[in-house]
Order: C-alpha cells, then sequence, then structure tokens
C-alpha cells in the first residue's frame, strides 16, 4: 500500500514518521528548509517518553513520488486549492484522497442526501478547485485529535493524542476506509473508522469556531478564555448558533456546549494554533473553521450574530497584520 502525506509539518510529519517506524511504503511531499533537513537528516519526532528519527523519502515535487493509493492531505486549509493541479502525479485511477484538515471540509455535502446534496462550499473551495480536481467520489474524511508542532525544520513535536478518525461521506464501512485503519493502527495511531463522522468534525470545530479566534484575538490560553466568563459567554454563544446549523444539517451532538467549553479549559495554559499563526506571521485558517460556519448559516437561514461579530474581528486583525487577502 503506497501512502504520500502531502504537507508533512506538525501532523503529516507526526504520521510520516509512525507510519515509517513500522515499515509502511510512504512518502513524504515537504518543501524549504524543513525538506532539506529531512532529506539529510531523516525526520526527527520527539514525543514525552523519547524520541525516534527515521529516514523518510521526501520530495517537493509529486512526480518525483507517482501514483499512490492513499494521499493524505495534512496542509493548512488555505494551502490546499492552489496546490491540486500539483498532486496531479500522485494520482492514479484508485486513489483515496483523505482530507485531514481542519473546519468543515470541501466534501461536506457529498452522499450526505436531501436536498443540500452536492452543495459546494466557497469558504473552504473557492472556485470548486478540490471538487472538480479531485472529485468527490475519491474522499474519505478524516477527523485529527493529535496536537503537534514543528519545532525546527526536520523535528516534530508531539503534543498530545493519537487519533485520526476516519470516515466515509455516506457512512460505510468501506474497504478503503478498512485498509488505511489497519495500516494506521499498525503504525501505533488509532484510526476507528466512524460511521457519523460529521458528527465528530461538528464537535471538533466546536471548539476550533470559537476558542482559535477568541485567542487570537485576545492572546488569552485556553484556560483562562473558557473561564473568563465574558469570553467564556462569546464562545458559548458561537458554539449554539453552530449546533443549531448542524442540527438543522442532521447532526446529533454527544456532549453539550458547557462540557466541551470545560474540556477546552482543561487541556491547559494552550496558544491556539491561529493565535500561533497570528504571532509567526503566517496566514491564519480564518476562513475553514470561522467562515464556512458563517456560510452554512446562511445556506440553513440560521442567524450567526455572534460568529458574525467574531469573524469581522477576527478577519481585520489578520488583514491588519498583512495576513489575510480573502
Ligand atoms: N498542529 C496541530 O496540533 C493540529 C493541526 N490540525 C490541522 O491539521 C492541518 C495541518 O496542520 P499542521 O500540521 O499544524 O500544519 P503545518 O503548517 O505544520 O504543516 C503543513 C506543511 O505543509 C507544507 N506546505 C505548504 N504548502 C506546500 C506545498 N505547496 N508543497 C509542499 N509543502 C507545502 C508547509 O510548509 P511551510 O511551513 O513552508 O508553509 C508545512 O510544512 C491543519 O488543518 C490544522 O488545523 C488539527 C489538529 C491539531
Ligand atoms: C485549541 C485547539 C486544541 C481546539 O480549539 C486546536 O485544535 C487548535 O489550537 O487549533
Amino acid at each position: 500500500m503506497k501512502i504520500c502525506i502531502f504537507g508533512a509539518g506538525a501532523i503529516g510529519g507526526y504520521m510520516g514518521v509512525k507510519l515509517a517506524q513500522a515499515g509502511a511504503e510512504v512518502s513524504l511531499v515537504a518543501r524549504g528548509p524543513h525538506l532539506k533537513a529531512m532529506k539529510e537528516h531523516g525526520l526527527r519526532l520527539i514525543e514525552e517518553d523519547g524520541e525516534v528519527t527515521v529516514p523518510v523519502t521526501a520530495a517537493e515535487d509529486p512526480a518525483e513520488l507517482g501514483p499512490q493509493d492513499y494521499v493524505i492531505v495534512t496542509l493548512k486549509a488555505h494551502s490546499v486549492p492552489p496546490v491540486v493541479p500539483k498532486m496531479a502525479p500522485l494520482i492514479g485511477e484508485h486513489t483515496t484522497i483523505v482530507s485531514g484538515v481542519n473546519g468543515v471540509p470541501w466534501w461536506y455535502f457529498h452522499k450526505i442526501g436531501g436536498p443540500l446534496e452536492g452543495t459546494r462550499l466557497a469558504s473552504v473551495d473557492p472556485g470548486d478547485a478540490q471538487w472538480n480536481g479531485f472529485g468527490p467520489d475519491r474522499v474519505l474524511g478524516c477527523v485529527v485529535y493529535p496536537a503537534a508542532e514543528v519545532t525546527e525544520p526536520g523535528v516534530i513535536k508531539h503534543i498530545e493524542g493519537n487519533r485520526f478518525s476516519l470516515g466515509e461521506p455516506d457512512g460505510s464501512k468501506s474497504e478503503r476506509a478498512v485498509a488505511l485503519s489497519q495500516a494506521l493502527s499498525a503504525a501505533g495511531l488509532k484510526a476507528p473508522v466512524r460511521p457519523r463522522l460529521r458528527d465528530e468534525i461538528w464537535v471538533k470545530l466546536w471548539g476550533n469556531l470559537s476558542f482559535n479566534p477568541i485567542s487570537a484575538l485576545t492572546h488569552a490560553t485556553l484556560d483562562v478564555l473558557c473561564t473568563d466568563p465574558g469570553t467564556r459567554a462569546v464562545a458559548r454563544g458561537m458554539m449554539l448558533e453552530a449546533q443549531e446549523i448542524a442540527e438543522k444539517l442532521g447532526v446529533k451532538f454527544p456532549i453539550d456546549v458547557e462540557k466541551r467549553i470545560d474540556g477546552g479549559a482543561a487541556v491547559g495554559a494552550h496558544r491556539t494554533s491561529m493565535w500561533q499563526d497570528l504571532d509567526m506571521g503566517r496566514p491564519m485558517e480564518i476562513d475553514a473553521l470561522v467562515g464556512s460556519v458563517q456560510e452554512l448559516g446562511r445556506l440553513t437561514e440560521t442567524p450567526t450574530p455572534t460568529i458574525d461579530t467574531v469573524l469581522a474581528l477576527v478577519t481585520l486583525r489578520a488583514r491588519m497584520a498583512g495576513l489575510y487577502h480573502g
């Protein structure tokens, strides 16, 4: 089974080391000093109980790697549409694309059934680049739970978690989902195949939608913003609006908003990825994490006053930092 990880930064690098260590036929697409370091010295993974360095097959040009059974996309959401044409050499007749990106996935309305079947989302797939470029039938969904960071070129620090939930857009337990789940499990990762992946997408998204922009705006860590009465109320407001949208789309939430916010507080003094991106002058995943929910609000005719307010503030914050051009 040939697996290529496209965008082998924090999450893709973590997955890549685990798969390589387990002897899987895995290759990584990366760029810049990080690619140079991993080609010259291998890819180093630092975990709580020790560290390991593994030699990896890595390239910037996918043409060097050829058609794959699975392409696992672990780019930031806004980086995917522009590179779709570049991925063409990786894609053969039976290639599965695994979307390991936070936020509302571009394939959300594929095989969902009902009146919104086949709806495209401009916030996450402008110009239908992925829908038309990959074709939604190739897609296997994935919710990424681990936290990791690239601490220096060629070095990944794992922070917590090892679950990558997988799910078919139609909820079936397909052969391709089971085969990938087995490969990831053999590499020591948790990879359950879920019949209702969209429910998990929303529980994860609840946090990213609210905690990430609030932290970027306030520079408060999760423990603080989830317990301060004012910002907790803003997060709650955003989440309740998202819940109304999601439930109109058939989602069932297994927990309530208060429990989800308490879970965020329990993570501790964590700087969200959106705040880290702002600090480091990197584009922020505003469209995928917040704009997409506003777009779904419009589609389902659900008012989103709190989401609209926070989206306006964080978008202007990003624009003033020269990090948002939408
Ligand atoms: N990190 C985390 O803890 C978590 C992340 N996620 C989600 O996972 C996804 C990936 O995040 P993360 O791993 O943190 O992101 P990273 O930025 O660490 O990884 C993406 C990598 O792709 C590289 N890249 C970008 N464009 C190209 C290109 N055209 N060709 C080759 N390489 C390219 C980037 O290089 P460069 O640096 O040069 O841009 C970077 O190394 C995001 O959607 C994120 O929200 C989900 C849960 C937790
Ligand atoms: C903060 C957290 C854990 C949830 O919002 C996250 O996923 C991020 O930093 O992007």
